[in-house]
């Protein structure tokens, strides 16, 4: 925790209209460390009353930032992503206290995080409206675009703080003002974000944090007719509540959820690069990302050399520990209720026929560590296959055909990330049109990018973050029809 106070970044404040607040309660949340299990340090929990007042404070703030020119926006807005990269050591260093990711993980997201902001304000450049062909003579038909109000976001812990950057990026880029809920594990990157945002020069009441209670604080956001529009990402459960939750006053609303991502290995691959490509995308951050590979499905033909070359590339290539700590790859898992869930899929599988080629048990160094693990011969009726694992367990799935394959990807009810290996460049069109999924990975593991639409089809959500569509989500059309007499 001393290092922490070091970074200077280190605020266990909320954000309220430029005040670093209190809980009204003086109530507080213990941010614990995943690795060490000891407490990282305390933010205030903060519940309605004290929502409704920051989202007073984006209403209030509202006028001007929306007036502003979105070239005034966009210098802001790169102010902040300047602050972010100098800052880049202190904020990785608060993730990995806060989220357990290893530092270089944690450093390349703030990366990551800060390129959104980099993004939107160049493309806040390119908010274009329209001229339309008239339906009657003497008249002309303009579409302009506007911001669509104050915005409420709730982000989850698995990328604390690009899952804000994605939305406040684009919110503020459109003209919008911002409350953001941070998850109540990982608050501390979010108010040093805030801290930074505040350095650069953004107005009081445009970005606004809010840790807290989150039934309490979506329920301000829900209720109040002032927020114009709610941006989630987190779980399918919850973001099927808050849907519920924000018809009453008719809100837009951006739903980033969970994925279960299908990896496909057809056999005419390059095996090599195809284990590359799984490394990345099954093991990072342990396994905690929306768009991580859960089911491997590979060509029968090619089962036995893909797990061997795979199980190599685990043995040699993963190092478990205190993400803090060099050489590390592999931290903790968020919660002990995490590695319950991986360890329960394990074993479901195993109990059911799935053979186990390497791991399957929680790590020695106990605590919320779980070894990396394989299991192979894994079927569609096993827990694994139908539900989010969400740590490092590679489950492989053997199929005999290109259809067979298809039909096995899309046998979920979610649609987020899907990818698959294959030299053959016609497959390669009709397995991307085939997959019913938001993104399609071709030869690669690696698909997270500013410049394209993130996001989802089926129970993994609505909308897109990223690309120009990403800023589209905060801007509303008007139309005016002038007739010339
Ligand atoms: N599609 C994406 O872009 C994306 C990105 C990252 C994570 N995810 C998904 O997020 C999930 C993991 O994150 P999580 O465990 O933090 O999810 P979560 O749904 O439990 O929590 C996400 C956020 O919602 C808040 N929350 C919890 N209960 C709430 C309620 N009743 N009303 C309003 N807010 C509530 C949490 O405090 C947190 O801030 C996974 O399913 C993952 O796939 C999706």
């Amino acid at each position: 925790m001393e290092a922490l106070k070091e970074t200077q970044l280190y605020c266990p404040f909320a954000y309220i209209d430029g005040s670093w607040v209190a809980a009204d309660s003086g109530e507080q949340i213990n941010v614990i460390n995943p690795a060490s299990q000891e407490i990282v340090g305390d933010m205030p929990r903060l519940g309605k009353e004290e929502t409704l007042r920051a989202i007073d404070a984006a209403d209030a703030a509202l006028p001007a930032w929306r007036a502003m020119t979105s070239m005034e926006r966009a210098d802001l807005l790169l102010k902040w992503h300047d602050l972010m990269l100098e800052h880049q050591q202190d904020l990785a260093m608060l993730m990995t206290h806060e989220q357990g990711k290893p530092l270089k993980e944690a450093q390349g997201e703030i990366v990551y995080a800060a390129s959104f902001l980099r993004w939107f304000a160049e493309e806040a450049r390119r908010v274009y409206g329209e001229t339309i062909p008239p339906a009657k003579a003497n008249q002309r038909i303009v579409v302009t675009k506007h911001p669509v109000g104050v915005v409420g976001a709730i982000t989850p812990w698995n990328f604390p703080a690009a899952m804000i950057t994605r939305k406040a990026g684009a919110a503020l880029a459109a003209g919008c003002t911002i409350v953001v809920k941070p998850a109540s594990q990982t608050p501390f990157s979010a108010t040093a974000l805030a801290m930074l945002a505040e350095r650069a020069g953004i107005p009081r009441g445009v970005f606004n944090v809010v840790p807290g209670s989150a039934a309490e604080i979506a329920e301000a956001m829900t209720t109040s007719p002032k927020v114009r529009k709610i941006t989630f990402t987190g779980s399918t459960e919850v973001g099927r509540q808050l849907m519920a939750q924000a018809a009453e006053h008719i809100q837009k609303i951006s739903l980033e959820l969970g994925g279960n991502a299908p990896f496909i290995v057809f056999e005419d691959a390059d095996l090599d690069a195809a284990v590359e490509g799984a490394m990345a995308a099954k093991f990072r951050n342990a396994g905690q990302t929306c768009v991580c590979t859960n089911r491997f499905l590979v060509q029968s033909s090619v089962v036995n050399a893909f797990c061997e070359k795979l199980a190599v590339a685990m043995n040699s290539e993963l190092t478990v520990g205190d993400g803090t700590k060099s050489g590390v790859n592999i931290g903790p898992l968020i919660d002990e209720k995490a590695v319950k869930k991986v360890s329960e899929h394990v074993q479901d599988a195993i109990d059911n026929g799935a053979e186990l080629i390497l791991g399957g048990h929680p790590h020695p160094l106990g605590g919320n560590f779980f070894t990396p693990t394989l299991i192979s011969a894994v079927t569609k009726d096993m827990k694994v296959a139908k539900e989010e694992t969400f740590g490092p367990l590679a489950a492989i799935f053997p199929f005999d055909d290109e259809q067979t394959a298809i039909d096995m990807a899309n046998d979920t009810e979610y649609g987020l990330a899907s990818y698959f290996y294959s030299r053959d460049l016609g497959r390669v069109w009709r397995v991307s049109d085939a997959l019913e999924y938001g993104m399609v990975g071709v030869n690669t593991g690696l698909i997270s990018n500013a410049a394209a639409p993130f996001g989802g089809v089926k129970a993994s959500g609505l909308g897109r973050e990223g690309g120009h569509q990403g800023l589209e989500e905060f801007l509303e059309t008007k139309y005016l029809c002038i007739d010339l007499g």
